[in-house]
C-alpha cells in the first residue's frame, strides 16, 4: 500500500534483492540505524564529560575521609567523652596545640590532615549551619565546658549531635585536636561516637552520633514523675556499662602507655565537672587514671542514692554527697538501719535483681524481672534502703 504514494516506475520504488524490499524502505532503514548510532555516540560523549567533572559535582566523594586501611583492628582505636579531661591534658604536645585553619592550608596539608585522621568525615561550616538552622538557640541540646551542642538534621534526615567548641586559642583548640585524632576513631558500645568535624576559620566543631534518650542527670534528677522509671536493674545496667567504658578507655585506649604505667601529669588548667573532679586532682593537678575511678565512684553513689553529688537544698550536712556519705558510713544512723530479715534477704540476694534474673533464667521460671526491679526500685531521691 506504501508504494502507491510513489509513482510505480520510480527508482524508490524499485525492488531491490534485499527481502524485495523497495529502494526507499531500505533507505528509511538506514537513515534510522544511522540516527540511532549517532545518539550512542552523542551520549557516551557527554557521559564521559560528566565523569572526568564528578569529583566537583558530587561533594560527598571529596568530603568522604577514606579509611585507612590498618593491618588489625587497633586497640588504641578507642576514646571516651568521659576522659576528655585526662586525655585533652595528656595528649597534647605544645607542637600540637595549635590547629591550622582549613581556609589558611594549602591543599596539601589538608589531604594530609584528612589521611592522619583515616575515620569519618569533615564537614563545612555551611552544612553544620544548615544542619542547626544556623546554629538556632531552638537546636541547642546542651551546653559543656568546652562549647555548645546542637541537634542537626543533614539532607538525608540523619540526626546528630554537633558541638560548636568556643573559640578559645587555648582549650578549645587542643581540645579539637586531641578528640579529633585520638578519640575519632573510638567505636565502643558504651562511648558516644564522633562521626565528624568541622575547621573552617576560627571555627572548630565536632559532630557526634545523636543520643536520643535523654541524659542520666535527666533520667536521675529530672522530672520524670512520682516514680523513677530508673529501676534497680537499669541503674546497674548503666553503672556497669559507663565503668566498662572507662576501663576500655584505661586498659585498651593506651592512657597509661602515653603516661606511662602508674605515672601522673601535670596541668595548668584544672577541667571537669564541679561535683566529680577528684580532691587531689582539683588541689595539685595532678591527673591519673585514679581521678577517674573517684569521678566513676561519686557518679556510682549518685546512680545508688538518686541524689546530686552538690545539693544546696539539702541540710547543711548532706550538701556534698561525699562527705555526707563518709559520715553516714562511719556513724551509721541506727534509725536506719536494715532488719536481720533484709539482712537476710539481702545476702540470699533476693533483693538483687540481677541475681534474681540469672536465677530465674536458671530455673526456666517465667517470673517477669521487670515487674520485680520495679517493685524494687526505689524513688529517685529515697534514703530508705541505703543503710
Ligand atoms: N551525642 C550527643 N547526643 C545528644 N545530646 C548530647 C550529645 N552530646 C552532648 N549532648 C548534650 O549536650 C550536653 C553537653 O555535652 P558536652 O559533651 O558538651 O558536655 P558534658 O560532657 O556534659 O560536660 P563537659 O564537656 O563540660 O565535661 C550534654 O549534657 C547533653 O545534654
Amino acid at each position: 500500500m506504501g508504494a502507491a504514494t510513489f509513482p510505480s516506475g520510480g527508482f524508490l520504488a524499485r525492488r531491490t534483492p534485499v527481502l524485495g524490499l523497495p529502494v526507499y524502505a531500505l533507505l528509511f532503514v538506514f537513515a534510522a540505524a544511522l540516527l540511532v548510532a549517532l545518539l550512542l555516540f552523542l551520549l557516551r560523549r557527554s557521559r564521559a564529560r560528566l565523569k572526568r567533572r564528578s569529583p566537583v559535582l558530587i561533594p560527598t566523594s571529596t568530603k568522604q575521609i577514606a579509611e585507612i586501611p590498618t593491618a588489625a583492628p587497633s586497640k588504641h582505636d578507642k576514646g571516651i567523652k568521659e576522659m576528655k579531661n585526662a586525655v585533652v591534658a595528656k595528649a597534647v604536645k605544645p607542637s600540637e596545640a595549635s590547629c591550622s585553619s582549613s581556609s589558611s592550608s594549602t591543599e596539601k596539608e589538608k589531604a594530609e590532615k584528612k589521611e592522619n585522621i583515616g575515620w569519618g568525615r569533615w564537614y563545612t561550616l555551611a552544612e553544620l549551619e544548615a544542619a542547626t538552622a544556623g546554629f538556632s538557640p531552638g537546636n541547642v541540646i546542651g551546653e559543656g565546658g568546652y562549647g555548645i551542642v546542637y541537634r542537626g538534621v543533614f539532607p538525608d534526615f540523619s540526626v546528630a549531635a554537633v558541638k560548636n567548641l568556643l573559640d578559645n586559642k587555648g582549650q578549645a583548640e587542643k581540645e579539637f585536636k586531641v578528640e579529633v585524632e585520638a578519640i575519632g576513631k573510638v567505636r565502643h558500645k558504651n562511648l558516644v561516637g564522633l562521626i565528624g568535624y568541622c575547621a573552617e576559620g576560627v571555627k572548630r566543631m565536632l559532630v557526634y552520633e545523636y543520643i536520643d534518650n535523654g541524659t542520666l542527670e535527666q533520667w536521675l534528677h529530672g522530672d520524670v514523675g512520682p516514680v523513677t522509671p530508673l529501676t534497680w536493674d537499669i541503674r546497674m545496667k548503666i553503672a556497669i556499662g559507663t565503668a566498662k567504658g572507662i576501663a576500655y578507655l584505661h586498659e585498651d585506649f593506651g592512657l597509661a602507655k602515653v603516661l606511662g604505667s602508674g605515672s601522673s601529669f601535670v596541668t595548668t588548667r584544672v577541667m571537669g565537672t564541679f561535683g566529680y573532679v577528684a580532691p587531689e586532682y582539683a588541689c595539685t593537678g595532678l591527673l591519673n587514671e585514679s581521678n577517674d575511678v573517684y569521678s566513676y565512684g561519686v557518679l556510682l553513689m549518685e546512680i545508688i542514692s538518686g541524689r546530686s553529688p552538690v545539693d544546696y537544698s539539702r541540710p547543711v550536712g548532706e550538701v556534698n554527697m561525699v562527705e555526707w556519705f563518709k559520715r553516714t558510713v562511719q556513724n551509721m544512723d541506727a534509725q536506719k538501719r536494715p532488719k536481720m530479715g533484709q539482712i537476710v534477704h539481702m545476702l540470699e540476694g533476693d533483693e538483687f535483681p540481677f541475681r534474681m534474673e540469672l536465677r530465674s533464667a536458671r530455673e526456666g521460671t517465667l517470673l517477669s524481672s521487670s515487674s520485680m526491679s520495679a517493685k524494687l526500685a526505689p524513688p529517685a531521691n529515697s534514703e530508705r534502703s541505703m543503710w
